[in-house]
């Protein structure tokens, strides 16, 4: 993506894998955190809505989304909450992307899509494997059973897909290449990884874990 231009849905879907890997940190919640992943070279920044100990109001959400160039991608991050709810946080804060990480159903998407945000769906990887594209989702980001927890899973199960599909649960600058070698994904995510307290980024993880992450690709 060259600088400047916006990363909106047009653009994840011309998105070419083999030459950049989407890279999304999730989970901030301060001005450092943020002006460090998008000088990393982040692709995508999320803001959780969820109940979590990195949960944000919509008014710090839209100061930090302020702050974030066009060409990197913010994201709200929602589970289990009312459509009403989603809309009307994800459009005060501004964000050009919705993620749904709980049971919200194919409803939801639907209704989001008018809203004009590409739409990531968070989902637990398990029998069936949830596939790319069922809820309509732009990406698919796969997940361990508890999102936000630093667990992995075994990536290995996966395999690997040309979907638009996101490696996430458990990664950390040291494990991010191991995980991108074995599944080749569209793209990853971290939060826990890059902490050093549950809800606590450090500045040099977030540089370490994009750096470790491009290096493979
Ligand atoms: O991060 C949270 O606390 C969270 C809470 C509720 C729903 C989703 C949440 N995070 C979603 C993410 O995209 C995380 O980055 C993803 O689960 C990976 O987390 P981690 O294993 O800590 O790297």
């Amino acid at each position: 993506m060259a600088i400047g231009h916006p990363l909106d849905r047009a653009a994840v879907n011309d998105w070419n894998p083999l030459t950049s890997l989407f890279v999304k940190v999730c989970g901030l919640r301060t001005e450092r955190d943020v002006d460090t992943a998008v000088e990393a070279g982040a692709d995508a920044i999320g803001f959780v809505f969820a109940e979590s100990p990195r949960q944000v109001d919509a008014d710090t959400a839209r100061r930090l989304v302020r702050r974030v160039p066009e060409h990197v991608l913010t994201v709200a991050v929602f589970r289990n909450q009312s459509l009403g709810e989603v809309r009307a946080l994800s459009s005060a804060a501004g964000v050009g992307a919705v993620q749904l990480h709980g049971s919200e159903g194919r409803d939801y998407y639907d209704i989001l899509r008018q809203d004009d945000v590409v739409l990531i769906r968070g989902a637990a990887f398990r029998e069936p494997i949830p596939q790319y594209g069922d809820m309509g989702e732009d990406m698919l980001l796969l997940d361990a059973p508890t999102p936000g927890a630093g667990v992995p899973w075994n990536w290995a199960q996966f395999g690997s897909s040309t979907d638009k599909w996101l490696l996430a649960g458990g990664l950390t600058p040291d494990n991010v290449g191991e995980a991108i070698a074995a599944t080749k994904p569209f793209g990853v995510d971290v939060s826990s990884g890059v902490e050093v307290s549950r809800g606590v980024k450090d500045p040099a993880l977030i540089t370490s874990f994009i750096k470790a992450a491009r290096a493979q690709v």
